[in-house]
């Protein structure tokens, strides 16, 4: 079973939808392999203007990492090959050529608030709850997230989030500045395809162009070693005490 649907628009938008609704799209190493891939495809491909990232089924965007697999990761190393791994793939996200979107069609927690806060743009339907609750889990944002945070929003705001760790709404996380669009989610492919209809009337080089000029600040060394310590920290969280019941009473509960 495919783990992710990736379609074609003719207006120059790739669509990568998560296809694991029955794990509200948890990712796990495929999810990473194929979103990896399509990053690449995304970045070669002149024809393709951007990249919007969903999830499949009403319920979530994205889940986070897969617990039921992730959580026999015991060693510090083995988390961090995982973290690195997801954390390299969004980092390229995050610096792609092309204007990408995070299309949130329900819940967004933990990783899946990583993953939306590389796009570029954050529309959310109405309703959806928004988690960065890694603290919680005794760890931290582990692929880049609050150092992608912390680029996107006032200091404040960001530190605020990160240390509440809570289930946030589109609605308030709209008036923070981290959603732009807060949609009815009718036909939400519809009503995104709306925003992003004056985008799509520019040539792709000038989107490339435009999208290089704020891309370059996190090719720097300085912005990328902040990036790769921030998953070497939560690499050391990960095995701890705290971090494993958290998982186990996730997983029993379930
Ligand atoms: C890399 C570091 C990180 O990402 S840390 C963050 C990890 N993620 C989480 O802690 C989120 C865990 N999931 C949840 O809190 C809930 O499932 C959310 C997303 C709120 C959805 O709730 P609800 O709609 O009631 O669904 P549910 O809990 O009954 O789950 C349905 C089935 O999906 C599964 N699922 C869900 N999330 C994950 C996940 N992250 N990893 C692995 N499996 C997940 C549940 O276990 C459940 O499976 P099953 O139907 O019992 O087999």
């Amino acid at each position: 079973m495919k783990v992710a649907i990736v379609e074609y628009d003719s207006n120059g938008i790739v669509w990568f939808a998560i296809h694991r609704p029955e794990k509200r799209n948890a990712i796990n190493f495929e999810v990473m392999d194929k979103l990896e891939e399509t990053i690449a495809m995304v970045e070669k491909n002149d024809d393709v203007k951007m990249l919007v990232i969903t999830g499949t089924g009403d319920e979530a965007f994205c889940s986070g990492g897969d617990l039921s697999k992730f959580q026999h990761l015991h060693t510090t190393e083995n988390a961090k090959q995982m973290l690195e791994k997801m954390g390299t793939i969004l980092y390229s996200l995050l610096t792609l050529s092309k204007p990408t979107v995070a299309l949130i069609n329900g819940t967004a927690i933990g990783g899946g608030c990583e993953l939306a806060s590389a796009c570029d743009f954050r529309y959310a339907k109405s309703g959806s709850k928004i988690g960065f609750i890694q603290g919680k889990l005794g760890i931290t944002t582990g692929w880049g997230g609050a150092t992608m945070l912390f680029e996107k929003l006032p200091y404040t705001q960001a530190l605020d989030i990160l240390l509440r760790a809570e289930r946030i709404s589109a609605e308030k996380m709209y008036e923070y500045g981290w959603i732009h669009a807060v949609l009815p989610g009718n036909n939400l492919r519809e009503e995104c395809r709306e925003l992003l209809a004056p985008y799509l009337s520019q040539s792709v080089s000038v989107l490339r162009a435009y999208k290089m000029a704020a891309a370059e600040k996190w090719k720097s060394d300085e912005f990328r070693m902040r990036f790769f310590a921030e998953i070497r920290r939560c690499s050391e969280l990960w095995g701890s005490e705290e971090h494993k019941r958290a998982i186990q009473s996730f997983l029993n509960k379930s």
